[in-house]
């Protein structure tokens, strides 16, 4: 998926703007709070419906506006097709796909898979299982048509498992419902657990190229211990999580947790090689979901030069240009960039105080 254009109304510092963005790599270049991370932002919001920087919509709506929208248009197979989202101060969402309203974020996710690469993002290996679970779910939502459903079922189903936690109901109430809970948690966990086996040997692939001088490890933990059925585990249980009021273990606690000489590696890497595996991580998404259905994900990069030195930016930015993917970076200075993009297809755009302008005719590589 690329995008063909795209245009942003009263969204944070950018009262209009519209881009028609290059297939391959879009440089955006300008001085700190100009508006680039905004764009990166935009984009975001229009694949997962909110931003990475906040979740109060009112934070990203233009000061003094009471409504912010997005509208793209997306390369596809046979046409293209037109999406928009917006939303408003008091909270209500419009979307259109194709022209006709849209309830479902979802289906602007379907169609706009993004990776988002960001000097917070080492957080998917520092912060909680969380993240980690995002992750797979992220590859799970794009690759298995039936997973959605079955997330969405066990959700439903632990809420109310944790609704009725709370209300002290008796055991026989709960292992009715448990047995629903099972059935879904299973479905989930096998399908994560495929998942994070497939992706594994891509992520190390891309690693040793990043960091030769680690092997990783990955290790699927399913949320509760490797011995035990997942009946028996709430059933055994029960009296601790009616004391805690919540379920204490099962899918919802599910992660990867990922090793290199023998220690997590949060406790090993330094932050720049953090960010380097979380690299890997991202583009491993990328390649595997083009692998598995053809589809292309949109990369957005925020502040390019953070903490990776010269030579691992090269590498980052080869493979980029051998994903072929469309690709939006934001940078202060176009030095910063250094020798790295040479990909014909590529555009440079400078932003200015929420004004965005296409520089013609530059060759990107410098
Ligand atoms: N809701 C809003 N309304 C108007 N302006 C806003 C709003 N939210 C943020 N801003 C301003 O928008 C600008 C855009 O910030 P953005 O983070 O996109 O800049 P940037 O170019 O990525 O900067 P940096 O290089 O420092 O990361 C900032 O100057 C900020 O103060």
């Amino acid at each position: 998926m690329a995008l063909l254009n795209l245009q942003l109304k009263d969204f944070r510092n950018i009262r209009h703007a519209r881009l028609v963005p290059a297939p391959g790599i879009n440089l955006l270049v300008g001085p700190n709070g100009s508006g680039k991370t905004s764009i990166l932002e935009a984009i975001h919001y229009l694949g997962f419906g909110r931003s990475f920087r906040t979740h109060l919509t009112g934070r990203v709506i233009l000061q003094g506006e009471q409504a912010f929208t997005l509208f793209a248009r997306v390369a596809r197979e046979p046409e293209s097709l037109p999406v928009g989202l917006s939303k408003t101060r008091g909270g209500g969402t419009r979307l259109k796909v194709g022209g006709r309203i849209a309830d479902r974020l979802a289906d602007l996710a379907h169609i706009l898979p993004i990776q988002l690469i960001h000097p917070e993002g080492y957080n998917l290996l520092t912060g909680g299982p969380k993240l980690r679970r995002a992750y797979l779910d992220w590859g799970l939502f794009y690759s298995h048509r039936e997973f959605f459903a079955a997330w969405g079922r066990f959700r439903r189903l632990l809420k109310q498992r944790n609704a009725l936690l709370r209300q002290q109901r008796p055991w026989r109430e709960l292992s009715y419902w448990d047995t629903q809970l099972v059935a879904a948690g299973e479905q989930l966990t096998g399908f994560r657990q495929q998942y994070a086996e497939a992706i594994s040997p891509v992520i190390r692939d891309i690693a040793t190229d990043f960091l030769p001088e680690f092997d990783f490890t990955f290790d699927f933990f399913r949320g509760w211990d490797r011995q035990s059925e997942l009946a028996r585990v709430l059933e055994q249980g029960y009296e601790r999580d009616l004391s805690l009021g919540y379920t204490q273990s099962g899918p919802h606690k599910a992660e990867i947790r990922i090793k290199a000489r023998g220690m997590p590696v949060q406790d090993l890497l330094s932050r720049g090689q953090l960010k380097l595996l979380v690299c890997a991580m991202r583009l491993a998404q990328g390649l595997y979901l083009k692998q598995q259905s053809g589809q292309d994900c949109i990369f957005l990069i925020d502040d390019f030069a953070s903490e990776l030195d010269e030579q691992k930016r090269s590498l980052l930015a080869e493979r980029l240009n051998q994903l072929g993917a469309q690709v939006f970076i934001s940078a202060i200075d176009i030095t910063q960039l250094g020798q790295m993009i040479t990909r014909d297809n590529s555009k440079l755009f400078h932003v200015k105080q929420g004004e965005i302008t296409e520089n013609p005719g530059v060759r990107v590589s410098q």
